[in-house]
């Protein structure tokens, strides 16, 4: 990401060296010999920082100062205060000016007093730390499962930051994660960036369902002061901020046909430009992007653009299920019990038998979200060390039927068939009933006969002894 420094400087040949180091070292410089003429380039070259000569002629370096803050109040200046007096450098630093360089320049003092302007130090600094965090967070290892469609998902991503490491060229594949909501999308995100060639590199993260349309583009492109009424002050956008990185496009089902094509434009040209902005930035970044709609219809129906399909399709990764990766339920739930369980102080938490078949027959509609909070709601909830059938609290549906009973519209929309519709109402009432054989088959207006049919032809066993 290129930032822009504007050099005011009567002295033509110090102005041009400055202008050569700071290019150099990957600055965009411009240089101007008076006050005037650096007003005048303000509005047009929106510089990061102004490095100000004090003496100028007409106007000299105070007054260009006071007016350039007048303009841009938050605009780093820094002043080269030649032979001036301590007064003038207090009077720069009072007006508002970053900080000030006596002459003669020192190249590498100069380039570091910008980068302090740019906050990059700092910056740069915490976010060693952060990244550093969120990395030991993010590693594969976190993404618990042991069952074959996880194994293989593991495996796949494995690869696939082996192949980045091994590429000749910076330019990484996009990638697709799809599944349902809560099965893991975000953690398998941040595991293809942490797993990969730019783990060291910053995982930005926007959910695009959560920003209204009209703020989605100036999010990610940023804007320059004044792009529009709100503007107030220049906002860099998600994309320059992932420069480097990744930028992880969550719910991407969820833009609109217009922001999909100018996604689509700064994917293949790698530029991006501020809005209000007239400098195009080359920003190298990768785009991870997540959806639990299914695309591929969408672009059937002309909702989604088939390109911009195809072009972020370039690595797909399917997180599968929580029902169809049965043999990882417990597994999980032991995880979450043991994590909520330490911070709730209960350490001797553990699920009974009952208890463990239960989450096994249950078909978690909201997937590892569901059950980690369930076993969050049980870890707070317990009274005694273990936990029973009748302490895990199935989701109460709209509607108020028993509890965990999903409406059989929804039921529709989960695929589920007829056979898993019946026994995922036989458990729910059987939930609901807390395991009592009699009162679950009155709610499902059923003999008793016929319910304990019903359990043996579906191999529920748990809480009837
Ligand atoms: N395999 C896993 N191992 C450990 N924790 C998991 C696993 N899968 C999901 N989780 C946890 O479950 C919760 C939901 O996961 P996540 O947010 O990644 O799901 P998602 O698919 O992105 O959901 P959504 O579509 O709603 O955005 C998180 O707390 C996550 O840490």
């Amino acid at each position: 990401m290129t930032r822009a420094i504007l050099i005011i400087e009567d002295e033509l040949v110090l102005a041009k060296n400055i202008k050569a180091y700071l290019e150099r070292h990957g600055y965009e410089a411009v240089t101007v010999d008076s006050g005037e003429d650096g007003l005048d380039r303000l509005d047009a070259f929106l510089p990061d920082v102004v490095v100000l000569d004090f003496h100028l002629p007409k106007m000299n370096g105070l007054e260009v100062l006071a007016q350039i803050r007048a303009r841009i109040p938050l605009i780093k200046i820094i002043m080269i205060t030649g032979n001036a007096t301590v007064e003038v450098a207090v009077q720069a630093m009072k007006l508002g000016a970053f900080d000030y360089l006596p002459k003669p320049i020192v190249l590498g003092e100069l380039r570091l007093l910008i980068d302090r302007a740019l906050g990059h130090e700092r910056v740069e600094k915490t976010l060693n730390y952060i990244q550093a965090q969120q990395a030991s967070k993010s590693e594969l290892k976190h993404l618990l499962g042991q069952s074959p469609p996880m194994l293989a998902l593991k495996e796949d991503i494995r690869r696939l930051a082996e192949a980045e490491c091994r590429l000749v060229d910076n330019d990484l594949p996009t990638v697709l994660i799809t599944g349902e909501t809560g099965t893991g999308k975000e953690l398998v995100a941040r595991a293809v960036h942490y797993a990969g060639a730019r783990r060291t590199q910053p995982f930005i993260e926007l959910n695009c369902a959560t920003i209204p349309a009209h703020m989605l583009e100036a999010e990610l492109f940023g804007y320059e002061r004044g792009a529009f009424t709100d503007a107030r002050e220049r906002k860099f956008g998600l994309i320059e901020a992932a420069d480097g990185g990744s930028l992880f496009l969550d719910e991407i089902g969820e833009l609109g046909l217009g922001m999909q094509a100018k996604l689509l434009k700064v994917l293949e040209e790698k530029k991006v430009r501020r809005l209000g902005g007239l400098r195009e930035q080359r920003i190298d970044f990768r785009v991870i992007a997540a959806t639990n709609q299914d695309l591929h219809s969408r672009v059937l129906q002309g909702s989604f653009r088939s390109d911009l399909f195809y072009r972020l399709r370039m690595v797909h990764l399917q997180v599968p299920p929580l029902r169809a990766r049965s043999s990882d339920i417990l597994l999980l739930a032991q995880a979450f019990l043991a994590v909520h369980a330490a911070r709730y102080r209960k350490p001797r938490l553990y699920l009974a038998a009952d208890a463990q078949q239960a989450l096994r027959d249950w078909h978690w509609p909201g997937n590892v979200r569901e059950l980690r909070n369930m076993l969050e709601q049980v870890a707070l909830m317990a009274r005694e060390d273990a936990v029973t059938a009748q302490d895990l609290l199935f989701p109460l549906p709209p509607g108020g039927q028993a509890p965990g009973i999903v409406p059989l519209a929804a039921a529709a929309d989960q695929n589920m068939n007829l056979e898993d519709v019946e026994r995922h109402y036989l458990i729910a009432a059987l939930g609901k009933s807390k395991w009592n054989v009699t009162r679950a088959a009155k709610l499902l207006g059923l003999s008793r006969d016929a319910l304990r049919y019903r359990i043996e032809k579906y191999s529920i066993r748990s809480g009837l002894k």
